[in-house]
């Protein structure tokens, strides 16, 4: 289980700094709602490391977290758009998630399998730039599939994607969730996305974290 236990924080300037709270489950998709500007990315910034909290614990599986750097961190962050290395090709953006220092074949193998994963396997030597939106968003959660960090951060990764692209890559997400364990944090605007998707959710109001 993720758990933040009333991280606070404060931007420059901001008289009355952020308290989150949650509780996060592995193979669930936890979503975060909330007005905008009601703190959403502050919340993803404190979880992935670029922002540090004044005060509070971030436990994942008991070990806290916290203090590690963001490369550190064993989380993923999927925006958006703009995932990708538009030059490189679909595989070589994949490749970007193995180990350091890993043997050439095994990691060549495993950018194919992650591919295939998420179906695009026929696409690994199309540049980025040549993908759509939905295809963008399926190369860069195969590089998050090497990755295998246990925790996905997910900044509206569907808005920039058409309806029957949205579904298929939302059932993409819920199902590599489940098989993989993940504890994925979904920030989203959208009610049907959230209905479809999270196990959990919470709205932010008030500089808190409500369950909803
Ligand atoms: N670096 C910063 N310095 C000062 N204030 C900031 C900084 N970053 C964000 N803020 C302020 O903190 C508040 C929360 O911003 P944040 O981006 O977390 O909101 P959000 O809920 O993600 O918004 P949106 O849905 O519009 O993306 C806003 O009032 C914003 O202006």
């Amino acid at each position: 289980m993720l758990r933040a236990d009333d991280l606070v924080f404060a931007h420059p300037g901001q008289t009355s700094p952020y308290h989150f709270s949650l509780s996060a489950e592995a193979g669930e998709v936890t979503a975060i709602s909330g007005a905008s500007g009601s703190g959403k990315s502050t919340l993803l910034d404190l979880l992935a490391g670029f922002l540090s909290p004044s005060a509070g614990t971030l436990l994942l599986d008991g070990t806290d977290i916290a203090a590690l750097p963001p490369e550190k961190r064993p989380v993923s962050l999927l925006l958006q758009a703009d995932n990708l290395f538009d030059h490189l090709t679909a595989a070589d953006n994949v490749a970007l998630g193995l180990p350091k220092g890993i043997d050439k074949g095994t990691g060549k193998e495993k950018v194919r399998a992650a591919l295939a994963e998420v179906g695009l396997g026929e696409f690994a030597d199309k540049p980025a730039s040549t993908l759509s939106g939905g295809q963008k968003q399926r190369v860069a959660l195969a590089r998050t599939l090497l990755r295998d960090r246990p925790v996905l951060l997910l900044d509206e990764p569907f808005s920039a994607l058409d309806d029957e692209t949205r579904r298929t890559t939302r059932d993409l997400v819920a199902e590599l969730t489940r098989r993989h364990g993940w504890h994925t944090v979904l920030v989203s605007h959208h009610a049907d996305d959230i209905a479809a998707l999270a196990q959990r959710h919470y709205r932010l109001s008030d500089g808190r974290l409500i369950a909803a």
